[in-house]
């Protein structure tokens, strides 16, 4: 124990000196921007380490009343941009295609990956992942998200005219079953067993990770490994990391199999990992700790954003019964009773795809975008120095009454392009933008489509809450703290 004190002791010192010595540059170039009061050493710190799952609300509250503004957490500097044409800069920009310093956090197990590396060898192994994701595997993904959604469907008439229920615990292992096939090429048997061990896992790594940002005392690695936290946190990435090497460990070997022609070996039905292994294992072009790392940023990117997406989407409907019916219309007369949503069909589900757009305009999958300056870079009034962390708060931007009329309102119809064509492109950044973008885009809104298309055909959906009722938790994504409560009337029945 006083061994851990006499290190603590150490760290406390060198941030005391990091803080004075170091960052003086850092504290001049900020001295003119806005921004809360700080305390010496923890600078704002406090505001967001005693209640992490808030850290972005209060964000949003600073960045309501300055639109840009810099925040200290511990010795590292945040400039806070909510303005679009400043994101644009930011975005485009090649000084921030590094992003933050904490996703460094993610490694030993995630390291270089599509979602917190940089540089030649990430570009090139998100070259060789997009085209597998977007690609022409897409349609036959399609056939496994309609059917695991009918399965999911079907199993929902046990909440038939009954009492309501949270609509995202219901969707979980159907969302977790799509991954499965679809991403990692395994079968999606959760709505059979109920096994959620990964996706869980991975979620709560995502909590830490956030708690971990905004504590800075947790930064130093050797404090965040001796903690109750990170001992979690690493748990957690080492179970994903070891079930995934097994997994790629038995594809490599049945793919060389079958190159050999043994006989009685079939070919598995193609997955983004299958897709991946069969192009290494003649390029050579990745070694296992790269696609494990990319495998696990694809896991969090899908499973985070579809359940979260869905869950909001489903609300949305219920409490907006007018729009509900919308839905509805467009998806009989796009797709009929019964038959499957198919590639073809995802363009002509208009009004559909805007109640999605509209529904992560008001809940950003992404409501803290950050990078790291490399370079001084000028926006507006300000330069942003070079070490510093630039975020962007799609959360703020989202809900500007510049950009957007009656902001706190859900309407899909804002999305028309009657509507959207005066507005600032980077306004509305449910993907980011930049090299930077989100890679599972396509992919990740046809899943959607499929879901919403399957559920609003099936049933009317109802709830007690309202728009103002919802109170947002966020780590690196956002949820509904209050849940997604829902009650559901087969829609022959009405
Ligand atoms: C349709 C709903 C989705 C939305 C709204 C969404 C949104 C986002 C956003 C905002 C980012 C940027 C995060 C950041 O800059 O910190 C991102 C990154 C990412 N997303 Fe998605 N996503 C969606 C679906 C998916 C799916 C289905 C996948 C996987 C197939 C995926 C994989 C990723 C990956 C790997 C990154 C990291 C890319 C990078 O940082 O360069 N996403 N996504």
């Amino acid at each position: 124990m006083s061994v851990v004190a006499m290190l603590c002791g150490i760290h406390f010192w060198k941030i005391v000196n990091d803080f004075w010595n170091c960052h003086s540059k850092l504290i001049k170039a900020v001295e003119l921007f806005p921004g809360p009061r700080t305390i010496p050493l923890l600078g704002n710190a406090l505001e967001f380490a005693t209640n992490p799952k808030n850290a972005i609300n209060v964000m949003a509250k600073f960045g309501m009343e300055y639109s840009t503004y810099r925040l200290w957490i511990g010795s590292k500097l945040f400039i806070i941009i909510t303005n679009p044409k400043d994101i644009e800069i930011v975005m485009e920009s090649p000084k921030t295609s590094k992003k933050a310093f904490f996703y460094k956090f993610m490694e030993p197990v995630v390291i270089n990956s599509m979602i917190n590396g940089h540089g030649p060898k990430m570009r090139a192994n998100r070259k060789i992942q997009e085209p597998l994701i977007n690609g022409k595997c897409l349609p036959f993904f399609m056939e496994t998200f309609n059917k695991q959604v009918r399965r999911y469907i079907n199993d929902l008439n046990s909440k038939l005219n009954q009492e309501e229920f949270d609509i995202s615990d219901e969707s979980e292992y159907c969302v977790a079953d799509m991954l499965f096939e679809t991403v990692i090429g395994i079968p999606g048997v959760g709505q059979d067993n109920g096994d959620l061990t990964i996706p869980h896992a991975l979620e709560t790594a995502l909590d830490i990770l956030f708690q971990r940002i905004v504590t800075p005392w947790l930064h130093p690695t050797f404090i965040f490994n001796l903690s109750k936290c990170g001992r979690e946190f690493n748990a957690a990435l080492e179970l994903g990391k070891d079930r995934l090497q097994q997994i790629i460990n038995e594809k490599k070997q049945l793919y060389m199999a079958l190159a050999r022609g043994d006989p009685g070996v079939e070919e598995p039905k193609p997955s983004i990992l299958d897709l991946l292994i069969q192009n290494v294992l003649e390029t050579n072009a990745m070694n296992d700790q790269e696609i494990i790392s990319d495998m696990i940023a694809i896991i969090v990117g899908f499973y985070d954003a579809v359940l979260g997406i869905f869950s909001f989407t489903i609300l949305m409907l219920a409490i907006h019964p007018d729009m509900q019916d919308k839905v509805r219309e467009e998806v009989a007369f796009v797709i009929g009773a019964d038959d499957d949503v198919v590639i073809t069909n995802i363009g002509k589900l208009n009004y559909t795809r805007m109640a999605i757009q509209e529904t992560i305009r008001l809940f950003p999958v992404g409501p803290f975008l950050s990078r790291e300056i490399t370079d001084d870079l000028q926006i507006d009034k300000y330069i942003l120095p070079k070490g510093s962390t630039v975020a962007m708060l799609p959360l703020v931007t989202h809900k500007s009454p510049k950009y957007w009329h009656e902001p706190d309102k859900f309407y899909p119809e804002r999305f028309l392009p009657k509507n959207s064509k005066n507005r600032h492109p980077f306004a509305y950044v449910p993907f980011s933008g930049g090299s930077r973008s989100c890679p599972g885009s396509k992919f990740g809104m046809s899943c959607l489509h499929v879901m919403v298309a399957h559920f609003i055909r099936k049933y009317q959906v109802m709830t007690t809450m309202s728009l103002e009722d919802i109170k947002l938790r966020t780590h690196i994504s956002v949820r509904s703290l209050n849940g997604y409560k829902v009650s559901i009337k087969n829609i022959n029945q009405l």
